[in-house]
C-alpha cells in the first residue's frame, strides 16, 4: 500500500470544472485525503477541465443536452489518465457512467435542502399573488407551480452572483439555489431561509460529493476507500436506483431522499407534471443495504400511477 501513495514527485491529478463551487469539492476531497494518510497538499494536483455545460448561457440545459455537458469532458480525461479521480456534484451526475469508470466513493452528505433566496419576501407563503420566480430546475419549477399556480416562471441561470444580480435588478422576486453550495461557498446567509423537505422534496443526490475513478486502478480505490461516507452511499444507492428506473432524463421532474435510521431506510420519491399541475409521491422503507431494490421498487410504484401522457412533452 505505501509505495502507492502520491507523492510531491507523483502526485495524484484531480479533475474538477471550474466553478467556485466545483474547485472547492475538489480542494475538500484533496484535505480529505491529506488527513487520512498525512499527506502534504504537493501530493496532490488539481486540473481544472473545461465543460461544455459551463459555456452554454443562452439557452437551458435541457435543450442542449442535460446531464452529461458537465461531466463528459472530464470523464474523457480520466479515461485517457490525464487526471486519477473526477470530484463531482452527484446531483448533477448520470446514473451510468461510462465503460471504465467507476463511481462509489461520496464524502459526508451536506444539507439537502433547498434554499429560498429573496430580498423582498421571506418564504414561498409570503410571495404575493403573481410575483416572479426565477428557476432553470424543472424539478423546483414543477414543485412551485404545484403549490403556487399563480406565480410566474422565469428561467434563472448562471452562478450564485449572476442570479443574486438579476434579483437586485428586479429580474424576479425570488429564487432558490441548494443549501449545500451556499454552505460550502459560505454564502448561507443569502437564503431567507432552508425549504424543509416536506415542503420541497429535494434533487437525488443533492448535497453529496462523490469521487470517480478508473475501475482497473486499485492503487486509488484503497486511497478513496479511507475517505468514503458509508451513510451517504448508502442512500445514493437507493436515490440513484430510483433515478434510474425512472430513466431520469432531464424532461421529467422527479425528486427523493433517502433518510438512514440505524440500518433502515426510508425512500421519499415524487414525480411532477411539467407544469405542476399532478404530483405523485409515495415513500417506502427497508434494510438499508437493500436499498437499490427499495428505489427500483419506489420508482415502479410511482410509475404505476401515472397515466399514459404523464411524461408527454409540454
Ligand atoms: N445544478 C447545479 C448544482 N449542482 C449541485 C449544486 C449544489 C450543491 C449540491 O447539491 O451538492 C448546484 C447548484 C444549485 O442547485 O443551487
Amino acid at each position: 500500500m505505501t509505495q502507492d501513495l502520491p507523492t510531491p514527485a507523483r502526485p495524484l491529478k484531480i479533475g474538477t470544472r471550474g466553478s467556485p463551487l466545483a474547485l472547492w469539492q475538489a480542494h475538500e476531497v484533496r484535505r480529505s485525503l491529506m488527513l487520512a494518510f498525512t499527506l502534504p497538499e504537493a501530493a496532490f494536483e488539481i486540473v481544472v477541465i473545461k465543460v461544455t455545460g459551463d459555456q452554454i448561457q443562452d439557452k437551458s440545459l435541457r435543450e442542449a443536452g442535460g446531464k452529461g455537458l458537465f461531466t463528459r469532458e472530464i470523464e474523457e480525461a480520466l479515461l485517457a489518465g490525464g487526471i486519477d479521480i473526477a470530484v463531482h456534484s452527484m446531483k448533477d451526475m448520470p446514473v451510468l457512467q461510462p465503460e471504465g469508470l467507476i463511481l462509489d466513493c461520496y464524502l459526508p452528505r451536506e444539507d439537502v435542502r433547498d434554499a429560498f433566496v429573496s430580498h423582498r419576501y421571506a418564504s414561498i407563503r409570503d410571495l404575493p399573488q403573481g410575483a416572479v420566480v426565477g428557476s432553470s430546475s424543472l424539478r423546483r419549477r414543477a414543485q412551485l407551480a404545484h403549490v403556487r399556480p399563480d406565480l410566474q416562471l422565469v428561467e434563472f441561470r448562471g452562478n450564485v452572483q449572476t442570479r443574486m444580480k438579476k434579483l437586485e435588478e428586479g429580474v424576479a422576486d425570488a429564487t432558490f439555489l441548494a443549501m449545500a453550495g451556499l454552505n460550502r461557498l459560505g454564502m448561507s446567509a443569502l437564503a431567507r431561509g432552508a425549504i424543509e423537505t416536506e415542503e420541497m422534496l429535494p434533487a437525488v443526490a443533492q448535497g453529496a460529493i462523490g469521487v470517480e475513478r478508473r475501475l482497473e486502478d486499485t492503487a486509488t480505490a484503497a486511497l478513496l476507500a479511507a475517505i468514503h461516507d458509508r451513510d451517504t452511499g448508502l442512500r445514493l444507492s437507493a436515490e440513484r436506483a430510483f433515478l434510474a428506473r425512472l430513466d431520469g432524463s432531464c424532461q421529467t421532474p422527479i425528486a427523493g431522499l433517502a433518510l438512514l435510521e440505524g440500518d433502515r431506510l426510508t425512500l421519499r420519491g415524487e414525480i411532477l407534471r411539467p407544469d405542476g399541475s399532478e404530483v405523485i409521491r409515495d415513500q417506502i422503507s427497508g434494510p438499508a443495504i437493500a436499498g437499490e431494490a427499495l428505489g427500483q421498487k419506489l420508482a415502479g410504484m410511482l410509475l404505476s400511477r401515472a397515466a399514459a401522457d404523464f411524461f408527454a412533452q409540454h
